[in-house]
């Protein structure tokens, strides 16, 4: 399976540029993700690669071939460029079979009646759904259907494929199933795969490394759990699971760690080392997950890294317990295994768990206004 090679790639849509100078390699066999809020140009990179939509500028290029080169004048229809594509809508023809709607790539080139045959049931048998080749797609279920728009992505063995948010319209257990199955089934088969998605648990299940992207840049490529744990702005941390900001002042810097005054209660708390002068405004950043517990408020006032609190509402989402925890004038979002939390706790936010960030790296205004203490 070949490299997918993107330099450069920008595109206009009657002036107003949607994608800026987007640079990223898909090795062989990867599952790269590009993730990002609606309208960041997720979906418009990925038509650029099927040939869809005609980039402004810059290159793409599949192993030795080159689809697309805006300087060379170079473009390459999209079906010429063998991709399996798969969109949300799953694209079935309604009036054919299973085995008719899976035919119907096979035809376009020119394959024989036999071969044909012998495809289509390889393809399903890949999918699991052999047994329905003469199904018509409202016969189906949606997750079956679903299966059948890959299986015809995949008929005549693609050398990528590439899919537009093929399960959100699916419901939640069946996602989560096909998510799984998606996975192992692209492990299967080492195909290189291109996915679009605006669902960060999903990116973050599925993909050897996500791209993420906002207003038409990318802003982060790394694998899972470097873009979870070691996000590069704020927007990821908090587009990427959950994260509490808390302002603040950086009082030092050192090569092993920073200090930085909290704003919401006057404490100095010591974090991850920071490229930025002394003195400057910061956000350090915490996943609720990673801040530890002791009930009571037991720890000394004025212990290093320990947050004095006391819980406002606790709330039980089956695998965990949500507190919501307010600190000095902030409120600070804990998940922990421990239930039953009330009054005076303290937190304990350890230096590694602590991110920092400039503050002119603006936290969102949606995220700001939920961590504020009202009343
Ligand atoms: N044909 C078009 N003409 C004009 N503007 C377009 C066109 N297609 C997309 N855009 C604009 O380009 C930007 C990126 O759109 P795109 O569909 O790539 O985003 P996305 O990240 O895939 O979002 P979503 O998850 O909502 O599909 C948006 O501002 C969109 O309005």
């Amino acid at each position: 399976m070949p490299e997918v090679k993107v330099a450069q790639l920008s595109k206009r849509f009657a002036g107003n540029t949607v994608l800026h100078d987007i640079d990223f390699t898909i090795e062989d066999g990867e599952f790269f993700t590009l993730l990002g809020p609606s309208g960041c140009g997720k979906s418009t990179t990925l038509s650029c690669i099927a040939g869809l939509e005609r980039p402004s500028a810059g290159s793409i290029t599949v192993g030795e071939k080159i689809f697309v080169d805006t300087a060379a004048k170079t473009f390459v229809p999209p079906e010429g460029r063998e991709l399996g594509m798969v969109f949300q809508s799953y694209a079935l023809w309604p009036h054919m079979t299973v085995a008719q709607n899976l035919a119907m790539p096979l035809k376009i080139r020119k394959i024989d009646k036999a071969r044909q045959g012998v495809l289509i049931d390889d393809a399903l048998e890949k999918v699991g759904l052999k047994d329905l080749r003469d199904r018509y797609p409202h016969q189906m279920s949606g997750g079956q259907q679903q299966r059948v728009a890959l299986a015809r992505a995949l008929v005549y063995s693609p050398d990528v494929l590439l899919l537009d948010e093929p399960l959100s319209n699916l419901d939640a257990q069946l996602r989560e199933q096909a998510r799984a199955w998606l996975k192992r089934l692209q492990e299967e088969l080492g195909i290189t795969t291109v996915y679009v998605t605006h669902d960060q648990e999903e990116a973050l299940a599925l993909s050897d490394r996500i791209a993420v992207m906002s207003e038409g840049r990318l802003v982060q490529v790394g694998p899972p759990h470097e873009i979870y744990q070691e996000p590069a702005t704020v927007g990821v941390a908090s587009f990427v699971g959950r994260c509490n900001f808390l302002p603040g002042r950086l009082a030092s810097v050192t090569g092993t760690g920073a200090e930085v005054v909290l704003d919401c209660n006057g404490q100095t708390v010591r974090t991850r080392p920071a490229d930025l002068p002394a003195g400057s405004s910061v956000t350090v950043a915490v996943r609720p997950e990673r801040l530890k517990v002791l009930a009571g408020g037991r720890a000394a006032e004025g212990d290093a890294n320990v947050l004095r609190g006391e819980v406002v509402t606790g709330s039980y989402v089956g695998s965990r317990h949500e507190y919501e925890v307010r600190v000095g004038d902030r409120l600070v979002q804990v998940s922990t295994g421990r239930p039953g939390l009330t009054g005076e706790l303290s937190l304990i936010a350890d230096p590694e768990v602590c991110l920092l960030y400039p503050s002119d790296d603006a936290v969102p205004a949606d995220v700001e206004a939920l961590t504020t203490v009202t009343g």
